[in-house]
């Protein structure tokens, strides 16, 4: 569990985890590339003879829908992950152990194993469903909320600390032991008690069995055992708890018109978003508008969608538009970048401003008429700068509240006027305990990355959220639900939220990559990963690349080691203060470093114009998020690359899913892929849709209609029809 690393800042935040930054010399290119020109039909064309293989083809991958079965090689995964080891005594790495800017591979020690607080996605597993643990059946009940927070101090004894003095490589030959580094004590005293300032340093809160959690390191909330509701803001700057107060207050962003409007031009293939099928199943589905003349959105809106550069719906504006605008609940799955966020804003704000809603600073208490809720702290403020902008000259005022912030400053912001409130789940929490907002006029709650959300295990605080005093129930308000993926389990929980005659929209291969990433797997054993990594960066040149890796410390150790490599990098993760998060993203934004290492903090919904390449460091451990990885390039039409490096040690049991992946998006599949995907075949296994992680249909057992439409000549929604509804189970 997480049990130190939530409290980074608000105990420490003046500690920085400074990632030195080198200018990036022009390198030649090399070769690259390992990947078979052999597609999935093509392997069910060579006839190899082997019946059990070509069965295992067709009924893994023919039919477009099967392939499931994740969860064991997901929890293999897993179980290997509690260990710690650490960072060499006294010696170098970033602010936390660089000295003097420089990496002495031989002397840092014992990078260690991923420990299972360290793994941004595996905290999250922990609070997560029964399949990956946690949160089960919808029990909001305060013992298995504590019980799931609880206790976190207890594993602090037995976590790692130096690996005394050796080298680089024994972290690699130690990626696959099991190592309890408990013999040089807790993490704590050992990170922080060693070196001077550039000695990584534990920025761990108390210990002592305090209860508390860090969702995915992005939101803070602690607790000292059960029911407890302390966050960050409390502990930091009212004083329930101890802790020095958080006191970054975010940059505003800029004010002038060209600024808001900033925006990247589509892609070449934003126009073949016309051809991708979509299917909206539910109840009386209203017809989809092909232009946004069509939607008849007021003409303030328009004219900011124009400035926007917005000229062509997507498909999954053509149909949320207006079923939002008809007043009905959703659950709206679609490609990475595609525009959800526009699809959900325009028109709630078309509504607002039909409703005449009118931000006023005089409110003695502000009452947002719309909560809008995302995982991380970078995606809704993306979405807020997404809201000032299409609010633009309108007298709807949207604001943006998230955690590692000083909490006066959320305050400060909401007083001024609310109506759009954009928030993590976390702060809003705290905002909404204090009383700081009413909640009697909501008549909007979008969650955004919804089954992040809910797989995060903010389920409970989302419960929450919704029978909070003065809430509008769900029949009396709006829900909306988006992502790129949709897991069954969190479909039905999601449905808790939702009226119940809800409309699913699914755009395209639901759950599945987008199409104009080119995507390569490369089979890279763990000793390999670091060389093959500055080979392709080097042939990149000084294009915009993310890096993703399974942990925050291998992300500053990536940074660090590809920046002694003169590569140009920074690293975003949760670990980090909020500021030099914020500040990570600034410098690869603007190409300052055209390399941003991250955990999966960074995955979902980052909208950073020009990354053309994506590298998986090192696979997630689900399918869904790689999805979400390699999204973060090839976004709203726009082409993009992904490159993944496949450690058959630790990654088999993604093979399946990957080859189901690259054959759904049209990529070349390797043979090897294919052997190993061969390989982990279980005789058996039916294939079919339920119980799959992967692929996202609407759920419902009894929905009553649904249509598959195209999204450039669509129909309107059929009546019942049993045939489809079997195979929709
Ligand atoms: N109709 C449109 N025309 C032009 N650009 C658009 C349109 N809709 C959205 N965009 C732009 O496309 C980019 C991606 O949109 P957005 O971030 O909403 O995608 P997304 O579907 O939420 O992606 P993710 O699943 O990764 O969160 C943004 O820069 C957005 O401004």
């Amino acid at each position: 569990m997480g049990d130190e690393d939530w409290e980074a800042e608000i105990i420490k935040p003046h500690m920085s985890s400074y990632v030195p930054v080198f200018e990036k010399d022009r390198y030649s290119s090399g070769a690259n590339g390992d990947t078979f020109n052999r597609t999935l039909t093509s392997l069910s064309e060579m006839g190899d003879g082997s019946s059990r293989r070509d069965h295992f083809m067709r009924s893994r991958f023919a039919s477009g829908r099967s392939l499931g079965n994740r969860d064991p090689g997901e929890s293999n995964k897993r179980e290997n992950t509690s260990t710690m080891g650490g960072f060499g005594v006294g010696r170098s790495f970033g602010n936390r152990g660089f000295s003097n800017n420089k990496f002495e591979e031989g002397d840092s020690s014992s990078f260690w194993r991923e420990s299972s607080n360290d793994r941004e996605d595996n905290q999250t597993r922990n609070r997560g469903f029964s399949k990956r643990g946690g949160y089960q059946d919808g029990n909001d009940s305060e013992a298995s909320w504590s019980s799931r927070r609880g206790g976190r101090g207890s594993f602090r004894g037995c976590r790692g600390g130096f690996g005394l003095g050796s080298p680089y490589s024994k972290y690699e030959q130690d990626q696959g032991t099991q190592r309890t580094g408990g013999i040089f004590g807790s993490r704590r005293s050992a990170l922080s008690g060693v070196g001077k300032g550039d000695t990584y340093q534990s920025r761990s809160g108390s210990g002592s069995g305090r209860g508390g959690y860090r969702g995915l390191n992005e939101e803070v909330i602690t607790g000292s055992g059960k029911n407890s509701w302390k966050s960050e803001a409390e502990g930091g700057e009212s004083g329930d708890t101890q802790g020095p107060k958080v006191t970054y207050i975010p940059p505003p962003p800029p004010e002038d018109e060209d600024s808001i409007f900033a925006h990247y031009q589509t892609g070449i293939n934003f126009d073949k978003y016309d051809t991708i099928l979509v299917e909206v199943s539910g109840h009386d589905v209203p017809p989809a508008v092909l232009t946004f003349e069509e939607a008849n959105l007021c003409q303030t809106l328009n004219s900011n969608i124009a400035k926007a550069g917005y000229t062509k719906l997507t498909p999954v504006q053509k149909y949320s538009i207006p079923i939002i605008l008809g007043g009905r609940d959703l659950m709206a799955c679609a490609q990475t970048g595609s525009g959800k966020t526009a699809a959900f804003l325009l028109p709630i704000l078309a509504h607002m401003m039909r409703d005449g809603v009118t931000a006023s600073r005089f409110k003695e208490l502000q009452e947002p008429e719309c909560i809008i809720v995302a995982p991380t702290r970078e995606l809704i403020s993306q979405i807020y700068l997404e809201a000032r902008k299409f609010s633009f000259g309108t007298c709807v005022r949207a604001v943006v509240i998230y955690g590692g912030t000083q909490l006066g400053h959320s305050i400060r912001q909401i007083v001024q006027g609310c109506n759009i409130l954009c928030a993590t789940p976390g702060r809003l929490m705290d905002i909404i305990g204090k009383e700081k907002i009413g909640l009697r006029q909501v008549k909007y709650i979008v969650l955004d990355e919804a089954d992040r959300m809910l797989d995060m295990g903010f389920g409970p605080e989302m419960k929450k959220l919704i029978s909070c005093p003065g809430m509008p129930s769900k029949e009396q308000r709006q829900t909306l639900m988006f992502s790129a993926t949709f897991p069954e389990e969190i479909q039905r929980l999601a449905g808790e939220f939702l009226k119940s005659n809800y409309l699913f929209v699914a755009v395209g291969q639901v759950g599945g990559a987008c199409r104009d990433v080119q995507q390569t797997i490369l089979q890279v054993g763990q000793y390999s990963k670091r060389e093959k990594l500055v080979e392709i960066l080097r042939n990149i040149g000084d294009e915009r690349t993310m890096v993703f890796v399974e942990t925050k410390k291998k992300a500053d150790f990536i940074a660090t080691f590809l920046c002694q490599e003169k590569v140009s990098t920074t690293s975003i993760h949760g670990d980090r203060e909020q500021r030099e998060r914020e500040q990570a993203l600034g410098d690869f934004r603007c190409g300052k470093c055209p390399v941003l290492v991250a955990t999966s903090v960074a995955a979902r919904g980052l909208d950073i114009e020009n990354v053309q390449h994506v590298i998986n460091f090192d696979l997630p451990s689900t399918i869904d998020e790689y999805v979400h990885r390699i999204g973060r390039t090839g976004r709203c039409g726009n082409t993009g690359k992904a490159v993944s490096f496949f450690d058959p040690e630790s990654d088999s049991h993604l093979a399946q899913l990957l080859v189901k992946v690259l054959s759904d998006a049209q990529q070349d599949v390797p043979a090897w892929l294919e052997e190993i995907a061969f390989s982990m075949y279980v005789p058996g296994f039916s294939g079919s849709t339920r119980g799959n992680m992967f692929v996202s249909v609407d759920t419902r057992k009894n929905y009553q209609g649904k249509s598959s439409l195209n999204t450039a000549g669509f129909s309107s929604s059929q009546a019942p029809n049993p045939v489809d509804d079997e195979s929709w189970d």
